[in-house]
């Protein structure tokens, strides 16, 4: 398992040891002892998520989920190749409004752990590309959000990427009231 910091404190890249021979390869996608031995220590995790993109371009985001059910994830890609993005959202981070992105693709194995308070995002660059997730709070709909993807500068290698209506929708992040407090 390689644990590399992302450039964004809190938000980590995990690349977990991939065991490869005649028939393709294996892996342990999330092993908690592991982590915990290199001291990492996530939240317990109680949701996994599963999303197809059909198309290259197709943007996801950027999305978060209020307190009191805020959600941290531990995202992979299981097919394709995407460009994932957090954004820090915690009201008095020193880091407020900063962003990181990382292109996770099945090739590269690549995991990203995006804590609660973090708005979360990601673009495919591959057609039928698929997004595997870990959440550490039940999905709660009323407590869903959604910030616009072209607010804070981020550069998605896209300009008319395939959005849903909530997502064409979503408030600008100037002007969006944060749900979460600062720094834990
Ligand atoms: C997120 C979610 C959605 N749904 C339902 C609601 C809706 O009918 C349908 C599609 O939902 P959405 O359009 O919100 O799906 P999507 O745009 O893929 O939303 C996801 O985007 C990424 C970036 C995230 O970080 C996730 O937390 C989530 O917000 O699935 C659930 O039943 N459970 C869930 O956990």
């Amino acid at each position: 398992m390689r644990i590399e910091e992302s450039g964004l404190p809190g938000v980590l890249v995990l690349t977990p040891a991939r065991f490869g021979d005649h028939r393709g390869f294996f892996s342990e996608s999330w092993n908690r002892r592991t982590l915990e031995q290199a001291g990492v220590h996530l939240p317990e995790f109680v949701q996994d998520n599963h999303s197809l993109s059909a198309r290259a371009g197709t943007l996801r985001g950027l999305h978060y989920q209020a307190p009191p059910h805020a959600q941290g994830k531990l995202v992979r890609c299981g097919r394709g190749r995407l460009y994932d993005v957090a954004v820090d959202a915690r009201r008095g981070s020193a880091h407020y409004g900063r962003w990181v992105g990382v292109e996770l693709s099945f090739e590269n194995g690549r995991q990203l752990w995006i804590p609660p308070g973090f708005l979360h995002g990601f673009v495919t660059r591959e057609d039928d590309t698929e997004i595997v997730y870990k959440c550490t709070a039940h999905y709660d709909a009323g407590l869903d959000g959604a910030v616009r993807w072209d607010s804070l500068g981020i550069d998605w290698g896209v300009e008319a990427p395939v959005l849903s209506d909530k997502d064409a929708a979503a408030p600008a992040f100037v002007g969006w009231q944060s749900p979460f407090e600062g720094t834990p």
